[in-house]
């Protein structure tokens, strides 16, 4: 989107598309990019609320440039000090030296340690506000949403909240800017993918940062990715209320690791029992080829996770292994499990996942099914047992 665009009267949106990185952290794969956010407010006191990637530089003072045409910054509002925000702050002081950084204490230590600031600076805590006109400013301490500095903005004569990453998302702002000009479904995928791989272990920080909000009319919301909710900024609230409370959609996640196609197979075959049984939302996704971070997305949306593996030198296939891992790192919570997998000899596959299960503190919801070399009749059957029982634990 090239210039800038009102959100109202005063409050403008100067944010810019990243559709050069392949991976978000260095990571996360961003298939459809990413938006850096950034917003200006007008007043007697101009503010800007947080900048962009340093690689967006130009792009960014162009539009900052040509909306305040020869007018100063006179503060910059950090909520999040990663990089992917705070990387042109050395640039915009260098346009607009006489600015003043409002942040907290956290963030003025992020900010010495990496550009060396540490002049003019204006330190809020919880609560405290500023008067810049006709707006105020209130900011609220969100920490660990999903670093030690995190924290928000609210502007309280529009009732604009500046949510730093807290309720973004993944997907570039393709022209379509507010949630009323976009296609939801898309963003709020991307948004759960943001939410349960990067701020989702932290969801107890978030339950405390909601609990905050409560009672505060919120007309925008204004993150530092995705789109601006300006028709029902509600719904994204709620949203994420729900996944930091680990509540779960009616489906099913099978995920298999596989190398010749039998234990793919049997998760074939679990799939059109589960839909035998009513499932609606079935998805079968191969823990080789699917970016981690697309599984954690869907496990984390639905409440029945399958995992299936082959065996593979006495343990997990080495794909579903790191998956494993990471699924644990995430802190995931309220799921139910089913186990199945594939082995040669001694195998190995199941029970290392039974024992994770174990670990995850998800219950399995039957007997799993180990088959050798490939499911035979009783296995199927077997599935078949598992299938339903799962059907039953998500219904509940
Ligand atoms: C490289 C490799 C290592 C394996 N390691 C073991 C093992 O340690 N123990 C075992 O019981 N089976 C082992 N197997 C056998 C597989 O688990 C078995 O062939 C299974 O049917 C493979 O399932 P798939 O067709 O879904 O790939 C191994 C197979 C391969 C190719």
């Amino acid at each position: 989107m090239n210039g800038f665009l009102n959100i109202t009267d005063d409050v403008f949106y100067v944010g810019v598309n990243d559709r050069d990185t392949h991976l978000f952290e260095n990571m996360w794969p961003l298939d459809k990019g990413v938006s850096y956010n950034s917003y200006i407010i007008r007043d007697e006191k101009n503010v800007l609320v947080d900048t962009v990637k340093v690689t967006k530089i130009r792009e960014f003072l162009e539009k900052v440039r040509s909306l305040l045409d020869g007018q100063k910054i006179d503060y910059l509002v950090i909520n999040h000090m990663e990089p992917d925000h705070s990387g042109s702050i050395t640039e915009i002081l260098e346009e607009y030296p006489d600015l003043k950084i409002v942040g907290n204490k956290k963030t003025f230590e992020f900010l010495e340690n990496f550009y060396g600031v540490k002049d003019n600076l204006y330190e809020v805590k919880d609560g405290d506000e500023l008067d810049i006109g006709n707006h105020k400013l209130k900011f609220v301490m969100t920490p660990m949403v999903h670093w030690p500095e995190t924290m928000m903005t609210y502007e309280t004569t529009e009732k604009i909240l500046f949510s730093g990453d807290a309720f973004g998302g993944f997907g570039t702002l393709d022209g379509g800017v507010f949630d009323d000009e976009v296609n939801l479904e898309f963003y709020e995928s991307e948004i759960r993918r943001y939410y349960s791989n990067i701020v989702g272990k932290y969801s107890m920080m978030v339950q405390r940062a909601l609990k905050k909000l409560e009672g505060v009319e919120v007309k925008y919301v204004c993150a530092t990715h995705g789109p601006v909710w300006r028709d029902n900024p509600s719904r994204i609230i709620d949203i994420y209320d729900k996944w930091s409370r680990y509540e779960t959609e009616e489906g099913v996640v099978i995920i298999y690791g596989s190398m010749y196609g039998n234990t793919e197979h049997m998760a074939d075959y679990l799939a059109r029992k589960l839909s035998e049984e009513g499932i609606k939302n079935i998805k079968i996704m191969n823990v080789s080829k699917v970016h981690l971070s697309h599984l954690i997305n869907e496990i984390w949306r639905f409440k029945g996770i399958i995992l299936g593996s082959c065996t593979y030198n006495t343990g997990l296939f080495p794909p579903m292994e790191e998956l494993a891992h990471w699924l644990e790192h995430t802190g995931i919570k309220n799921h139910v499990m089913g186990i199945f997998g594939t082995y040669g000899w001694s195998g190995g596959g199941v029970s290392t996942l039974e024992k994770y299960a174990e670990k995850m503190k998800m219950p399995l919801v039957g007997e799993s099914v180990e088959a050798k070399l490939s499911a035979n009749r009783e296995d199927l059957k077997k599935l078949n047992e598992l299938a339903k029982n799962m059907a039953k634990a998500v219904k509940e």
